[in-house]
């Protein structure tokens, strides 16, 4: 291979060797989005879009990239790595698939599309009505170590940069802000865009709108519905694993709007290359894009979710004051599972505080919480204990929660134990349905949304929840 000088080529062909090495994912990632740059003194930079991904390239990718760089580098400079923000925001025009990351939050909104509803509050009801969260906007959402480049991402997209990264795929494990950045970047884009068609589903909708659409003979407008999105947003893509014909039809739908250079934005709990039951091709699509890792939440950023979601319960006048940082670090040393666990224990604490937050000592937590937020191990909750607490509470025998009963006064109690085994158990959502009468991940999935939707909107279940949760922790 010939020496070469200059920069952008050998960081060109350095990145392409690289890609063939680390694979699709990470280097998308963190690689693409990243840029060559000569600063004043003549040394070579890698410039990435955060510090997350500065940090991911110095321990994962750094030295291998001086090495092939030494290979094609006639002048045998260094790389050294930095990010954005300690070089400015400036990048070369020579920055690989850079310029869309630089337009995350200097780009002018762009120019409405063509209408497809006939006034925004119209298009505002459209998505609200398609299952998204108001609390979940960029505004609640906090950045932190292991989020902070798929909220960058997550900005761009709704922002509508032009950008080749499509879909972008966000991956990490359950209940760490993956459904929070979707439905951000709906409410974000359709902010900037009020005529535009944004539609945002789960895996689950998708599946069951495409089944009852086969089974009332209109999967024409079905199709129609989704390919007329100019922003397609899939939550939890993990869900169509096995099943072959809402794969085909995804999948259409997928190279349809991309076709038309459409946006699509999707969530698994898992990479694209690690969703096995997905087909290959489906598979393919989805990592053709930018994935986007959402990692679990280190004790800073829990710390910062909690004060955060106090200081909104204090704007709607749950709570007054603010709670000493030794409150808010007890509260997440108590809740070591996912961020869901942790607000569980933060609404339950505002509830019972309210206007003696900010005088709370650590001690007046623990007697307020009961037992599990005592010193020492929490006690192990079963789902059979789940199941019995629940039938008594609502007056049930434990057999109709398994039953195939679903009228509303069963059907209702039969979600609430499954989101307390979400919360207070470590089961999954497929031995969740094994114990609830064998019933499929997707229904206990649906079942727990339903709940943490109605937390928020319904005083009675808000109640009933709580006082269960008092009971199960004893
Ligand atoms: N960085 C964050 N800032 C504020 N809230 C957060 C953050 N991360 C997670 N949360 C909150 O934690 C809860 C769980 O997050 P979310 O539902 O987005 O998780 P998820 O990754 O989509 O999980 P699942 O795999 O079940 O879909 C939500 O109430 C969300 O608002």
């Amino acid at each position: 291979m010939g020496q070469m000088t200059d920069p952008d080529r050998i960081w060109t062909e350095a990145a392409d060797r690289l890609k063939a090495e680390i694979g699709d994912g990470p280097y998308s990632s963190y690689i693409a989005p990243s840029a060559v740059r000569v600063d004043g003194q003549g040394n070579l930079i890698l410039v990435t879009p955060t510090a997350y991904a500065r940090d991911w390239v110095r321990q994962n990718a750094l030295r291998r990239m001086n090495e092939l760089w030494l290979g094609l580098d006639g002048l045998s400079r260094r790389l050294d790595v930095r990010c954005r923000a300690e070089v400015g925001s400036v990048l070369p025009s020579s920055a690989r698939e850079v310029p869309r990351l630089n337009s995350i939050s200097t780009a002018p909104a762009p120019a409405p599309v063509a209408p497809t509803f006939a006034a925004s509050a119209d298009s505002a009801r459209a998505v609200r009505a398609a299952g998204l969260q108001e609390r979940l906007t960029f505004d609640t959402f906090v950045e932190g170590h292991g989020n902070a480049f798929a909220l960058a991402i997550a900005k761009q997209v709704a922002s509508w940069a032009d950008g080749h990264f499509n879909p972008v795929f966000f991956c990490g494990p359950y209940g760490y802000g993956k459904t929070h950045l979707l439905n951000a970047i709906a409410w974000e884009a359709q902010r900037l865009r009020p005529n535009a068609k944004v539609v945002y589903l789960t895996a689950e909708r998708f599946l069951s709108t495409f089944v009852r659409a086969m089974q009332d003979r209109s999967t024409a407008a079905f199709k129609e519905s989704l390919r007329s999105a100019d922003m397609l947003l899939i939550d939890d893509v993990q869900f169509v694993g096995g099943k072959a014909s809402t794969q085909e039809e995804l999948l259409n739908t997928l190279t349809s709007l991309i076709e038309d250079g459409k946006r699509i934005v999707l969530s698994a709990d898992r990479a694209p290359v690690a969703l096995t039951d997905i087909e290959p091709r489906l598979r393919s699509h989805l990592a053709a894009g930018l994935t986007c890792p959402v990692e679990a939440a280190d004790r800073t950023l829990k710390v910062a979710v909690a004060q955060n979601r106090l200081r909104s319960l204090a704007k709607l006048g749950v709570v007054a004051g603010e709670a000493r940082p030794e409150v808010l670090e007890h509260l997440v040393e108590r809740t070591p599972g996912s961020m869901r666990e942790l607000e569980g224990a933060v609404n339950t604490l505002a509830a019972v505080a309210g206007a003696r937050l900010a005088t709370l000592t650590v001690e007046d937590v623990q007697s307020l919480l009961g037992t599990a937020m005592r010193g020492g191990p929490e006690r192990r909750i079963t789902v059979d204990e789940i199941q019995k607490t629940v039938s008594e509470h609502f007056n049930l025998k434990q057999a109709d929660l398994l039953s195939e009963r679903r009228t509303r006064a069963i059907a209702r109690p039969r979600q609430i134990a499954m989101y307390l085994c979400k919360q207070h158990t470590t089961r999954s959502y497929p031995d969740i349905g094994r114990r609830f009468g064998g019933r499929d991940h997707t229904t206990v999935l649906h079942g727990v949304r339903k709940i943490e939707e109605l937390l928020t909107q319904d005083e009675q279940i808000a109640r009933d929840v709580e006082a269960l949760t008092r009971k199960l922790r004893g």
